[in-house]
């Protein structure tokens, strides 16, 4: 399945930023220069909004999605997005962040495959991106972001918080635009991708690679799509993303139901991992899984920065960084790197207790609710400044 989720509404209808409800909204940024030195032309960002901006235009808070997420953050799954928000029950009116109070902006990774940009968006020349889509960067995301910002004449942002991809997402908005950033949640990442993370991901791209269906690249508009080397790069992600302790715990050696794996049965946890493929077939591109993968294995706050140490302590936003003691895709030593080279952590580092790993920042619901509490405490500060 090649998803690609055409907005509700543009930043042509004068009504965008008045409506408070989550509507999905695309604004273009015209050509996007990218840290390969290559340019992606016509760019696209879609977003969704929660909350509407005051006077001072100064209430802006930028929730970032990890790899397979997008600007859903919080509501029911719908017919566009078939999932609950990834932080559903911590944004909305009266919860960790009131959007009475700020206004909420969560922009789609271009790249992905929600309607910002992507690998199977049309170029300019009326076909699909497929193989000629360039390859980006963590930087190059953002700096997509902050266009799409300029656009809707939003300049300061109260803060940008984020975990995994997010928090990549989220770093590089702090070291990118420190002037322009109140305050930064940096959850479940480190500065810059670990060879273990590089590893993994290159072998999930190759898994979707090796797929026939994979076409180099163009296949789409074709009617074969690499769903089943997706499916594969899911099941290995998948077991990074869940702690080896909360597997076992769940499914020891167990067989699935009554399904014998010493004749043609499966075990229990790899029931598990293909309902996870499945599901994630079902609602994301392979060439994106591919693009954004390997914006990953590019993360490196210390690019062209002198090194990660100058980078994270020329950064002087005050930021929450948090971890998940149990997370083995980005172990523990990477946020405490974090927390104690940035500029300005608050509190050292913020450990979130879960049996879940890397998953974690997704279903800890109080920890982060308190990370997120905190972080817009430290935004208010900053404001009153
Ligand atoms: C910011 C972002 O990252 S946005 C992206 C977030 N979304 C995702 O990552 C999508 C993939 N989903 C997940 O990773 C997880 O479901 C999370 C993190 C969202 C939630 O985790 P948990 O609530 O702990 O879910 P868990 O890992 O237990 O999976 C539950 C599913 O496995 C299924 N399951 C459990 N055991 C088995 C089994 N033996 N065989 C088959 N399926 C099984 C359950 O039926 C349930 O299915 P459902 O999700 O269709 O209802
Ligand atoms: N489950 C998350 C974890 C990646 O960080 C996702 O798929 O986006």
């Amino acid at each position: 399945m090649s998803v690609n989720i055409d907005p509700a509404s543009t930043v042509s209808d004068p009504h965008w930023a008045t409506r408070p409800d989550g509507t999905q909204t695309a604004v273009s940024i015209g050509d996007l220069a990218l840290d390969s030195g290559a340019r992606l032309a016509d760019v696209t960002v879609t977003f969704q909004k929660w909350g509407v901006p005051n006077a001072a235009g100064d209430n802006v808070v930028v929730a970032l999605h990890a790899l397979t997420g997008n600007s859903h953050v919080t509501g029911p799954s719908d017919d566009r997005f078939p999932m609950t928000g990834w932080w559903d029950g911590l944004i909305g009116p009266g919860l960790a962040v009131d959007t009475d109070e700020w206004c909420v902006i969560s922009p789609n990774a271009i790249g992905g495959c929600f309607g910002s940009t992507g690998p199977g968006s049309t170029a300019p020349d009326g076909k699909p991106w497929g193989s000629r889509f360039p390859r980006l960067t963590v930087r190059d995301l953002v700096r997509a972001e902050a266009g799409a910002f300029d656009a809707l004449g939003i300049g300061r942002l109260a803060a940008v918080a984020g975990g995994s991809m997010g928090g990549a997402r989220a770093l590089e908005w702090a070291a990118t635009y420190p002037d322009r950033v109140g305050a930064a949640l940096v959850l479940a990442v480190g500065a810059r991708a670990s060879a273990d993370q590089i590893g993994t991901q290159t072998t999930q791209i190759e898994a979707i690679k090796t797929d026939p269906a994979w076409q180099g690249g163009d296949y789409y508009g074709t009617g074969r799509s690499p769903a089943a080397g997706m499916g594969v790069a899911r099941r290995i992600a998948h077991l990074s993303y869940r702690s080896d302790r909360e597997l076992d715990d769940r499914f020891e050696n167990r067989p699935q139901g009554e399904e014998n794996p010493l004749v043609d049965g499966r075990y229990a946890v790899a029931s598990y991992l293909e309902h996870q493929a499945e599901k994630l077939k079902a609602r994301f591109d392979p060439g994106s899984y591919v693009v954004l993968s390997d914006v990953l294995n590019n993360h490196d706050v210390g690019r062209g920065r002198g090194g990660v140490a100058a980078a994270l302590r020329a950064c002087t936003v005050p930021t929450i960084v948090g971890g998940i003691d149990s997370d083995r895709l980005y172990p523990l030593y990477q946020q405490e790197e974090l927390a104690r080279e940035l500029g300005n952590a608050i509190g050292g580092l913020h450990v979130v207790h879960s049996d879940s790993g890397h998953d974690g920042f997704l279903t800890e619901f109080e920890p982060v609710r308190e990370l997120l509490a905190e972080t817009m405490q430290l935004a208010r500060t900053a404001l009153s400044r």
